[in-house]
């Protein structure tokens, strides 16, 4: 099966390819640079799903690729602070797309008042954490639980999600 994922951040291909592997599925992996076609940060669940779906989506316009899967991560404003959120969408060529969401992290205030401001939270967790490109390592959620879990991670969980109700459909 030929596979695309729509981002070539190594933390979202290593959950694409770490999830097939754990699921013994066998794929040929292609990561993508595609646009999301929405902000560069998200701030609604709506906007997140969005873009993974329009992530998964823009890589099957690729001929000889069969499924897409787009992963997107956002920010979401609460009664209780803005929290990170994480989306993704697994859709096979001509159906509608399977969707699943990830861990949810509240981000300490200092940084949620920049976003509010309009910064990236990419940039903002490099500043607070000192540690470059963390976005394509641990990411937020791994700065913020110490590691315990890392952005990889996660996506790997939101991809087995994915896969499940891929293999429940296909039944
Ligand atoms: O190359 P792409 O796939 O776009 O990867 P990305 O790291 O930019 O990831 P997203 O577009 O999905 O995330 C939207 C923004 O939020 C940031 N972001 C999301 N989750 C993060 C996390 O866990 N740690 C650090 N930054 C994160 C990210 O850097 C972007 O600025
Ligand atoms: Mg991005």
């Amino acid at each position: 099966m030929k596979i695309a994922i729509g981002s070539v951040n190594p933390a979202k291909v290593k959950a694409v390819e770490e999830a097939c592997k754990e699921q013994d599925i066998d794929v040929i992996i292609t990561p993508m640079s595609v646009p999301s076609g929405v902000s560069n940060q998200p701030f609604s669940d709506e906007e997140t799903i969005q873009g993974a779906v329009n992530r998964a989506t823009n890589c099957l316009l690729e001929e000889n690729i069969e499924i897409g899967i787009g992963l997107e991560g956002g920010v979401v404003e609460t009664p209780f602070g803005l929290f990170v959120c994480n989306w993704g969408a697994l859709v096979v060529k001509g159906e509608s797309p399977i969707i699943a969401g990830g861990a949810r992290i509240r981000l300490p205030e200092d940084v949620a008042e920049r976003l509010r401001k309009g910064e990236e939270l990419g940039p903002v967790m490099e500043d607070v954490s000192k540690v470059r490109n963390v976005s394509k390592k641990e990411g937020a959620i791994g700065i913020f639980t110490n590691n315990v879990i890392t952005r990889d991670e996660m996506f790997t969980h939101v991809m087995k999600i994915l896969i499940g109700q891929f293999q429940f459909r296909k039944k």
